[in-house]
């Protein structure tokens, strides 16, 4: 067994203390020695109150975990003068109530706005409507507002919860959209399986919507119900987990390609779970001129020999591994450049990182756990990167799907196209300068300012060059 070091604390597993600390010169000192021999980090610390016999203070600590988080815990509350009143999980303080609300944009305090609002007034407006139905753009809030729609089979890398325990991504995908794109998302979590009544669905509360986002639906239903919601609907439908990832590892492998000096045309790239995002970064690769990728699924490498493959998978394998390699994933990277993740925790090991080209690039993207911890990794490769917040290089669909709803919704695009997805993938990947390029820096930071208007700009190009945007990008800025 590899020797696999602590993983660092992170605010993910975070929580606050409030203490009652006898009032006496070191007592503070002893705590905070206490959290640290543990392996806490404290963040912040915070006097609630005091008095002559006790000072009572809120304590932060990131944990590494949140047994971790108990461990330390525990040992505080062992200190002779210390008595733990409270312990709160950050994140669940962050989650009470959910995390997105709707807000009124106009006052109603009194008669007249009431009767201009909601009726008789707004009877005049319903009926402009159904005189000239594309006024919903103009007098709705469907112009800026995105359905983030899922089933719950597969959120994160959890699997199928289910679309209650779904409802804190779709949330947070919404919450994305209002923070950096200045869009309404609103999070609808379908209790339904069946392909037939999941798309029927969709389609039947569409109407509000100026564009769908489909999140976190396994493979290989996701591909069947966006190519019928796509042909339904005349609004554009993006399957987040697929195309934007594919556009953020796509971006990130372009720079990280520049670091190597090695040419797209050249690589062998290995990809380990071939499920929604796994196969849409497949193509888009295969798309961008990448001649070798080699997809491995649960029973090893896929090639067309195997008789165990699905439709999907078998149009995978009609595209990809073309020097048929057979076998395990350890055996198919041999050799190879560049590893993608998208399937779930711990996957790979040293091991098989030794076993890979020079200057090895990494994309461990499972979420919320990679398929190998970047500590891990580190000394082995050349690039190295998660989808998470708390390391550098994060590929996460989050750099791809506020600017491009911006951009489609902006300029009233019908739909989304390879070639919308390509410019999104250079406008990221050219967000940093070839000065500024680094191993730890191939992907812009989420909170990169410049990220959302690129890759609109560049989405609304795109669109009107292929004559689907109703507006064209001057007018539409
Ligand atoms: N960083 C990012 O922006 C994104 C990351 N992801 C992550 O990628 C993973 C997959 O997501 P989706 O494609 O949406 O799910 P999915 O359910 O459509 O596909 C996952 C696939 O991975 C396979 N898989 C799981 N463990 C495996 C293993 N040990 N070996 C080989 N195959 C394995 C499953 O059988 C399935 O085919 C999740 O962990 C998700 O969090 C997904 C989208 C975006
Ligand atoms: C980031 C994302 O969409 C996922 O992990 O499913
Ligand atoms: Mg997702």
């Amino acid at each position: 067994m590899e020797d696999i070091p602590d993983y660092l604390p992170s605010a993910s597993n975070s929580v606050t203390l409030r203490l009652d600390i006898r009032n006496r010169p070191g007592m503070l000192a002893e705590v905070t020695s206490v959290i640290g021999a543990r392996g806490g980090n404290i963040g912040a610390i915070d006097i609630v109150r005091a008095n002559e016999d006790v000072m009572v203070r809120d304590i932060t600590i990131n944990a590494r975990s949140i047994d971790h988080a108990r461990e330390i815990v525990l040992e505080v509350r062992s200190i002779d003068g210390v008595d733990v009143q409270n312990v709160s999980d950050r994140t669940f303080l962050m989650h009470l109530g959910g995390k997105i609300e709707v807000r009124s944009k106009t006052p109603l305090t009194n008669r007249d706005q009431l009767s201009m609002a909601y009726t008789p007034g707004v009877a005049r407006v319903c009926e402009a409507i159904a005189d000239s139905p594309e006024d919903a753009h103009r007098l709705t809030m469907k112009s800026n507002t995105v359905a983030v729609v899922s089933d719950g089979t597969a959120v994160l890398g959890l699997g199928d919860i289910g679309p209650e325990a779904s409802i804190p991504v779709m949330e947070g995908k919404a919450q994305l959209l209002r923070e950096f794109a200045g869009v309404n998302g609103f999070p609808i979590c379908v209790d339904e399986t069946d392909v037939d009544a999941f798309v029927d669905t969709v389609a039947r509360i569409a109407p509000v919507f100026g564009a769908i986002n489909l999140e976190d639906i396994a493979a290989p239903r996701c591909f069947e119900i966006e190519q019928r919601l796509k042909e339904r609907l005349d609004i554009p439908v993006f399957h987040d987990d697929q195309h934007g990832t594919a556009v953020v590892a796509v971006a990130a492998l372009i720079n990280s390609l520049k670091i190597v000096d090695k040419p797209l045309e050249d690589i062998k790239v290995v990809i380990v779970g071939i499920g929604a995002a796994g196969t849409a970064v497949t193509h888009m690769l295969d798309e961008m001129g990448v001649d070798n990728i080699v997809g491995v699924d649960r029973q090893g490498a896929v090639h067309l020999d195997r008789d165990d493959l699905d439709p999907a998978k078998r149009a995978y394998a009609e595209v990809t591994n073309p020097n048929g390699e057979d076998g395990e994933l350890s055996e198919v990277m041999e050799g190879a450049d560049v590893f993608i993740g998208l399937s779930g925790p711990d996957v790979i090991g040293i091991d098989d990182l030794k076993k890979m080209n020079r200057d090895p690039i990494v994309f461990a993207m499972a979420n919320p756990r990679p398929e190998i911890m970047p500590e891990v990794a580190y000394p082995h490769v050349a690039v190295m990167a998660t989808g998470r917040s708390d390391y550098p290089n994060q590929i996460n669909n989050v750099l791809c799907f506020p600017g491009l709803f911006k951009g489609v919704l902006d300029c009233r695009a019908t739909d989304v196209t390879d070639g919308m997805k390509i410019a999104a993938a250079h406008a990221i990947a050219n967000t940093i300068s070839s000065d500024s390029l680094t191993s730890d820096y191939v992907i812009p930071s989420v909170f990169d300012q410049h990220v959302v208007d690129r890759v609109a700009e560049a989405v609304k190009e795109a669109a009107w060059e292929e004559g689907i945007a109703g507006r064209d990008p001057v007018h539409s800025r």
